[in-house]
Order: structure tokens, then sequence, then C-alpha cells
């Protein structure tokens, strides 16, 4: 219609652009004041851009700061998008716990606004769709053995894997991310596709340097999907291609193929095959099962295509990055670290491996491990949410599909729960006697119904991981006195800025 508009006019090209600015700041402003039942901006949206600017540097840091000026629940914007954050532990209960059925679904077209079936699987997905996914896969890692011994075996074989690599080291220094990486992955491979993968398999590499990819990508989601005018700008300085070229080399090299692969392994294999036993073969007989019944069901390929991608992206970077903030906060605490090895040798010994069954003995280090899940904060954010209807938070109206950040520094971090919520105190977790207390404010894996699907692996994983670690080597810095520092990267999750560490081998 504009273009029919300028065509009578006749005007010079640069008269062109001036209308088309001057219309979106218009509109912007407009997008950005026409409500004033929404929650407060903290400061003035920036015209067009809005709240980007001021979240560019040290976007947790600067959150807090809008907290202290407009409250618990304030608006930001995205060029003309509104999103309401959401502060502290009992703004976030009463939402996304006593309100489940309003906040518990996935912004819609955000995902898809970048990738095809962007809304399929688990973390896009709202609504039936979500629910059945969500529903099955849980089933499928129940059945696996997600927080009992059958699973915590196969943990156990990648955990003395990764410790024979380390081994190889010899104490020298050495930036241990991408092996972490590696080995956490490989408990994903165990349970989609039934196995394990060689620590120098370039397969397996590939994967990692993928899924690393995409963590780190996936913010400009947000931004293509406020600006959807940026997907025909020259280049791509929002790494918007990049990204989708990082998804579709997912999905093609590695989603499809694994899931073609065992279709047609399991067309020709005997009922009681085991080498066809994994979670993509439980999806798909599961998917038989409810077709052959008549059953009403949203599974189809694509939808299990996009479940494997939200696991590996959700279950491999997550746990080894907490894992890496665990050393990270020995080589800083030494002392807490000769307390943990301590507790195991009194508990375990040195002899024989750790398992699962010792977890309810090891208070301190069960201590030591939510005191790194808290303070590491490794999903700041969270992930985002929406709400279905408009709906009144703190006075406030919230138009319905508006997208939420439910903020977990908010909870991790707040004073008034923690009292020094910055440093690293395991005793937090410990009652006078040393027994470990559950404290319902620690809430790394989020809360109400779309918790995290993975916590009882994550907790298994951790558990087994670094009860092993500390049992076999003193973590040392690479320079002595001269420690890495606890600085972070920004994302979606934030690893640690990469450091260097000796794992040097306990005498025995
Ligand atoms: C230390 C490790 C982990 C942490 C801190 C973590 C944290 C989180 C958080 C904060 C969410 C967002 C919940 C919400 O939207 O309210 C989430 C969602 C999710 N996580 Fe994890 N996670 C971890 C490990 C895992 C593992 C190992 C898996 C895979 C097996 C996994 C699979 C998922 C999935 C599929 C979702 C989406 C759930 C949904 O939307 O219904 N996570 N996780």
């Amino acid at each position: 219609m504009l273009a029919g508009i300028f065509a009578t006019l006749s005007l010079p090209p640069l008269a062109y652009v001036a209308v088309v600015l001057t219309l979106t700041l218009i509109l912007t402003l407009w997008a950005q004041s026409s409500r004033s039942d929404l929650p407060p901006c903290p400061v003035r949206p920036y015209p067009i851009l809005g709240h980007i600017p001021h979240l560019k540097n040290r976007p947790r840091e600067t959150l807090k700061e809008f907290r202290k000026k407009a409250g618990d629940v304030f608006s930001i914007y995205t060029g003309t998008k509104l999103t309401v954050v959401l502060y502290g532990y009992d703004v976030i209960r009463d939402t996304l716990v006593k309100q489940a059925d309003i906040f518990s679904d996935a912004p819609q077209n955000q995902l898809n606004s970048v990738f095809k079936d962007g809304a399929k699987g688990i973390i896009g997905s709202s609504g039936k769709s979500w629910k059945e996914q969500r529903s099955v896969s849980l089933a499928i890692l129940r059945n696996f053995g997600m927080g009992k011994t059958t699973l915590a075996e196969k943990i156990q074989e990648e955990v003395s894997e990764y410790l024979s690599e380390l081994a190889k080291f010899n104490g020298k220094p050495q930036e241990v991310r991408t092996l972490t990486n590696v080995a956490v992955c490989n408990v994903i491979c165990a349970i989609i596709v039934g196995k394990r993968f060689d620590y120098h398999d370039p397969y397996l590499i590939r994967l990692i340097h993928i899924l690393n990819e995409q963590i780190k990508l996936v913010k400009s989601v947000s931004l293509r999907y406020a600006f959807p005018w940026i997907r025909y700008l020259p280049g791509d300085l929002f790494n918007i291609k990049k990204l989708i070229k990082n998804n579709n080399e997912l999905m093609d090299h590695f989603c499809y193929p694994f899931i073609n692969q065992f279709s047609k392994k399991l067309d020709n294999a005997e009922e009681d095959d085991e080498s066809t036993i994994n979670f993509i073969t439980s999806y798909l007989k599961e998917l038989k099962h409810k077709k052959a019944n008549g059953e009403s069901t949203t599974m189809e390929i694509a939808q299990l295509a996009r479940v494997i991608q939200n696991l590996f992206i959700a279950g491999s970077e997550t746990t080894s990055t907490t894992i890496l903030w665990f050393v990270l906060y020995m080589l800083h605490n030494p002392e807490i670290q000769k307390k943990i090895f301590k507790e195991i040798s009194d508990v375990v010994g040195t002899e024989r491996v750790v398992s699962l069954q010792d977890k309810s003995q090891l208070s301190y280090l069960n201590a030591a491990i939510r005191e790194t899940q808290r303070l590491a904060s490794i999903v700041p954010f969270n992930l985002l949410h929406a709400n279905t209807v408009e709906v009144k938070i703190r006075g406030y109206t919230i138009p319905a599909g508006t997208t939420i950040i439910p903020n977990l520094d908010s909870i991790l971090h707040d004073e008034k729960i923690w009292g020094d919520p910055m440093n690293f105190r395991p005793e937090r977790f410990l009652d006078s006697t040393g027994k470990l207390v559950n404290r319902e404010e620690f809430v790394p894996f989020s809360l109400g119904r779309r918790v995290c699907l993975g916590e009882s692996l994550a907790k298994m994983e951790l558990f087994l991981f670094l009860s092993a670690l500390v049992q076999r080597f003193e973590f040392l810095p690479a320079t002595p006195k001269s420690l890495p520092p606890l600085t972070c990267a920004f994302g979606i999750t934030c690893p640690p800025e990469a450091y260097e560490v000796r794992f040097v081998e306990r005498k025995k």
C-alpha cells in the first residue's frame, strides 16, 4: 500500500527513507506509551530500539537497577514488543505456580520466526502440543531410569572415561571446557541413540561445536522477532543467518539422520533387540501405538526431531557449565575443597567409586553443589514464558501473549533470602547438625509446570561427576597465587570465562 502511495507522489529516494523512519518512530512511540495500566518502565525506552541500548552491556546488573526504580513487576521494550520482567520469589511463585494455567505458555512466534518447526518439541511449544510432548518425553526418560540406578550406571561409565582423560594431562594446566561438554553430551547421546561416542570422534566434536554455537547465538531470536525487517538487511550483522544455518545443520546432520537410522532398525529388529532401545525408538513405538489405536495425537516425526534438538540443547551445556563453575569455586575456596574431600574419604574412602546410594550421606558435597547452582545462576533470565489471557499482576495489566521474564537471578541472588548472596557458602544449605536442608527459594531449575524437564538427570550427573572428580583429583590453579576470575559470559546460559586448571591425582 505504502509503495502505491509513494508511486503517485514521485518523491526523491531520500524522502522515502525519511517517511518510513518517521512512521516507524511514531509507531514505536505510540506502542510504548499506549496504555497506562501496564507495568511501569524503569527508564524511558529509546524510539525504535526500546530498551535494547540499556541492556546491551551488563544486562544482569541493569535489570537489578531497573527493579530498584520500578518495583517487582516492570516493562521493557524490544522495539515495540512489550516484555514484562517478574522480580523476586513471591511474584514469580504467584504467577508460575499459583496461576500456572495462565503462565505456562512459551512466547508464540519467537522461535518460529527463525526456525522451521520452532514451535514444535518442548521448549518452544505451548498448549496441547507442549503438554503431550513434555509428558511423553518425561515418561520415556523415567522409564530409562532418570533418577534411578540404571541410568546412574551409564553416567558412571562416562565419568570413568572423563577421569581417565583428565589423568592424561598429568596435573599440567589445562582448559577442560570442550572435554567436559563432550562427556556430558555423551550422557544425552546414550539416552537418545543408546550409545556413547569416543571423545575424539569428529562427529561428536562437530555436534558439540554446533550446540555451543546455538546457545551463544540464540539470543538474536528476540531481535529478529522484534524487527522482522532485519532479514532483508545485507550481510549478517545480528548473526541470524548464522543461527539458521547452525540450526539446519543440527536438524539435518544429527536429529533427522538419527531418527531415520532407528526407524529403519526398528522395522527390521527382533522385539527384544537391546541395540534398538533408546529415546528415539521409544517415541516411535508410542507414536505407532497411538496411531494404531486411532488416538488423536500431536506426536509426529517433526515433533520428535525438535524434541531431540531440545534435549541436546537444554541437557548438555547446562550441566557441563555447572561442573566448570564448581571447579572454579573450588579453586577460589581451597578449604571448602578440602572439607568435601574429607567427607568423601570418611564416608566412601578412596578405593571404591562413589555411587548414588552414598548421596544422602554426603551432605557437605550436596550443599556445595547447591551453592554452586545458586551462585552461578546459570540461566539468569530463565526461559521466556507468555500468558494465555489478559491478567492482572500486582495491580498491573498484562495483555494476553506478553513475553514474560521470570528472572531467576532475582531469587537466587536475593539479599533478603540469602543474606550474603554473592559469597560462596555451602553452610547456608545445612542445619546446625550438618544435615542438608531444603530451601524453597533454591530454584535453579525454575518452578511451576515448565520446571526443567531434566532436573533429576542433571542432579544425578552433577553428583556423580563432581564426587568422582574430588575423590580422585585435587584442583589447583594453573599459576599459584593467580586465580582465574569469577566473571561469566552472558547469554541464555552463563558459563565462566575460559580458564585453565590443574587436576592433580591424590596420593592413595
Ligand atoms: C544444571 C543443569 C540444568 C539447569 C540449571 C537447567 C535449568 C532449566 C531452566 C531454568 C529451565 C526453564 C524452565 C522454565 O521455563 O520455567 C529449563 C527447561 C528445560 N530443561 Fe533444563 N536445566 C538443566 C539440565 C537439563 C537437562 C540435563 C535436560 C535434559 C534431559 C534439560 C531439559 C530441559 C527441557 C526440555 C526444558 C524445557 C521444559 C519445558 O519447557 O517444559 N535440562 N531447564
